[in-house]
């Protein structure tokens, strides 16, 4: 999976200076953050819908919609994959529910 996702951020960040008429990467960075943050979210909406309908096939293409449209946004906001996976292994065998009970309180 890394490597899948290490090799996606080298072609956006390759394209992204590309021609936006050929140029989906090129074409959303051209049009700035915002619509990048917005297409995010509307990827994540499609995702859910298609979770909630228990379609597989519909699931698998939705999420993979929304990972390439995170890795945009890391790409145009300057965080490197590497960076979150480093998060996620930081957590790793920290329990979500011990990690939320040892929040300081307001
Ligand atoms: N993985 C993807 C990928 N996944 C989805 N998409 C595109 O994301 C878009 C999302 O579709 P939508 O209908 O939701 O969006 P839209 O057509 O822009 O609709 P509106 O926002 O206009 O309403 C489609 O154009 C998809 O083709 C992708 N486009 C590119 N990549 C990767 O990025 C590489 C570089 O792509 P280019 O920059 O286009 O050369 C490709 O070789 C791929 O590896």
């Amino acid at each position: 999976m890394t490597a899948t996702l290490d090799r996606l951020e080298s072609t956006i960040a390759a394209r992204r200076g590309a021609d936006p008429d050929s140029s989906y990467v090129a074409r959303l960075n051209a049009k700035g953050m915002a619509k990048i943050a917005q297409k995010l979210g509307e990827e994540a909406v499609e995702t859910v819908i298609a979770a909630m309908r228990g379609d597989a096939a519909e699931l698998t293409g939705e999420a993979a919609d929304l990972l390439f449209h995170l890795m945009v946004l890391l790409g145009a906001s300057g965080v490197p994959i590497a960076d979150v996976m480093a998060e996620l292994d930081r957590r790793e065998g920290v329990s979500g529910i011990a990690e939320k009970a040892a929040r300081p309180r307001d």
